[in-house]
């Protein structure tokens, strides 16, 4: 095996490896910031409604995909709220497993749980309004992650969106040894998305996060 396949492989058993130990909590799924997810669901919400609804070129609102679903935090919050039927994937089963539990009763409204990396996962052609990818991207490397947008693209049903929020570096790539993933500027975040043939259509930072943490950008695209 090659240097780089191999540096690859460990780049994903590492970030496996490392979500496996870490709580099925909001918490846990936001590195010990739990307090911030009122104010990001609330800053997703207002971004969301900007394209949902009837009428010429809106979004839909019966399917949604939630990406690195984790413990189902934005499905309960945002997602479930807005659609009929939500999705998830996520590499951690034991997060998909205290999802079911987290959801409680409107995981009746779940339709699927996939247990799958997104560099390895293809939603079902033409099936969704809206797939939510938020927190995961840096888990991904570039060539995965273009293919995978490609891969959403084709997922969307009409007017459908795909939507990406992530922290953001100041400049370039920043790697991240613990967690196994990188942290990419807003330019080669943007390139990327180009590469995969997407247009970005609205673009927002999400604001009243705490000072000492990435900014924190949502893309809408299609
Ligand atoms: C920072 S948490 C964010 C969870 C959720 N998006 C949220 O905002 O609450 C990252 C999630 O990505 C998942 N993950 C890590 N690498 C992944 C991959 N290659 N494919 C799919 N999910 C992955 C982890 O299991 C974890 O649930």
């Amino acid at each position: 095996m090659g240097d780089i396949a191999h540096d690859e492989v460990s780049f994903y058993s590492n970030a496996e490896d490392y979500w496996k130990e870490v709580p099925a909590t909001v918490d846990g799924m936001l590195g010990g910031y739990g307090s911030i997810s009122i104010i990001d669901i609330n800053g997703s919400k207002d971004f969301l409604r900007k394209f949902l609804g009837e009428g010429e070129g809106k979004t839909g609102t019966r399917c949604a995909l939630d990406c690195g679903a984790g413990i189902g935090r934005i499905t309960k919050r945002l997602l479930l709220p807005l659609f009929s039927t939500v999705d998830l994937v996520d590499v951690t089963q034991e997060f998909l497993d205290k999802a079911k539990i987290h959801l409680g009763e409107d995981s009746k409204r779940v339709g699927n749980y996939f247990c799958s990396g997104l560099q390895d996962f293809a939603p079902e052609n033409g099936h969704y309004d809206v797939i939510w990818i938020q927190w995961v991207i840096g888990h991904l490397t570039d060539e995965h992650l273009v293919k995978f947008l490609q891969r959403c693209q084709k997922a969307l049903r009409p007017n459908g969106l795909i939507v990406i929020k992530d922290n953001v570096s100041y400049e370039g790539v920043v790697p991240d040894e613990v967690d196994s993933s990188i942290c990419r500027d807003l330019a080669i975040v943007r390139s990327l998305v180009a590469k995969a043939g997407l247009r970005i259509i609205h673009e927002e930072q999400q604001m009243n996060f705490p000072k000492e943490i990435y900014q924190v950008h949502t893309l809408a695209l299609r």
